[in-house]
């Protein structure tokens, strides 16, 4: 069967893809190849997966009829942009699709001329399908290559379609954000083994809380002051809670957070 998808960085991210895609059967294992330089990740993905691998992009990128997913750190895309331009030819025109924090459209599109392509930002729940994806489409991307992109990302959760000029701030909310959650999860059980809870029984409560919270907010379409009123009972508990953390300034931080996370994508594109 001839290669259809090439994967260029076999990391976390690409692996997050790759499993979904092979498990939903949106490719075959024959159908894919990757580039990756690390000899021992390049036998974990084969074992694991049963897809080609190889320490070459060149051979990925001439090998791949429909996509190259471009997942390694955005700090090598020149080195990596240098070595395939001496492979682009007008006859091979595969979607390109990108999820380098910070990596302009106008960077992809100048490394691979006339080439469609979708800059995307994913998050790591993708790995458990659980993850939200925003993209934005370049200069000679057509509809079926959009739509090809929603295919491969709904693979791996939510998708929506933005603007290039908001890709930075979805990067510093949801492509940063597990970072901030899994913080608030770790703090939580902290906080319960303060108070004399065991570590396991506060990892467990910690956990359970952020996750039905989230699943509660999501199928109420509640509001978020709404459930905080809810559980907030007169000179209760959880009012008590709640002025410690506007006091320790907690909304200001994760505001903070999200727009330093934001102005570090927007630096890492220039
Ligand atoms: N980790 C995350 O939560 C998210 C990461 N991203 C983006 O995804 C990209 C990849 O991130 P991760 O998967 O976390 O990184 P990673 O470090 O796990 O994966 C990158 C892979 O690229 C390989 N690599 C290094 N040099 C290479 C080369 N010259 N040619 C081919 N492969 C090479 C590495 O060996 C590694 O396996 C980054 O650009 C990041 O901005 C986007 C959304 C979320
Ligand atoms: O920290 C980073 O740069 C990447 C991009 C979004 C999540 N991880």
């Amino acid at each position: 069967m001839s290669v259809k998808f090439g994967l260029i960085g076999g990391g976390i991210m690409g692996e997050a893809l790759l499993s979904r895609l092979l498990n939903l059967g949106v490719y075959q294992a024959s159908e894919i190849v990757v580039s990756e330089p690390q000899s021992k990740r390049q036998n974990f993905l084969a074992q694991e997966y049963g897809v080609g691998v190889t320490a070459d992009n060149c051979q990925v990128f001439t090998a791949s009829s429909e996509v190259i997913f471009l997942a390694v750190k955005p700090q090598i895309f020149s080195a990596i942009a240098q070595e395939i331009s001496a492979v682009i030819e007008q006859s091979h025109s595969p979607l390109v699709v990108s999820i380098l924090a910070g990596v302009p459209l106008s960077q992809l599109e100048a490394a691979f001329p006339s080439l469609p392509v979708i800059r995307a930002m994913p998050n790591t729940p993708a790995t458990v399908g659980a993850g939200v994806t925003a993209i934005c489409a370049g200069a000679y991307t057509k509809t079926n290559h959009l739509e090809k992109a929603h295919q491969l990302f709904s693979a791996v959760g939510e998708v929506v379609e933005v603007s290039e000029s908001l890709m930075d701030a979805v990067t510093g909310l949801s492509g940063s954000g597990p970072a901030y959650v899994a913080l608030i999860v770790e703090a939580l059980a902290d906080g319960g083994v303060a108070s004399g809870l065991p570590r396991a029984v506060a990892q467990k409560l910690a956990l359970q809380t952020v996750l039905g919270t989230a699943q509660l907010l999501h199928e109420t379409k509640m509001h978020p002051a709404e459930l905080k009123d809810r559980v907030t009972s007169p000179g209760g508990t959880t009012i008590a809670g709640v002025a410690e953390l506007e006091k320790a300034g907690l909304r200001s931080a994760l505001i903070q957070a999200v727009r330093a996370a934001t102005a570090r994508s927007q630096e890492l594109g220039k």
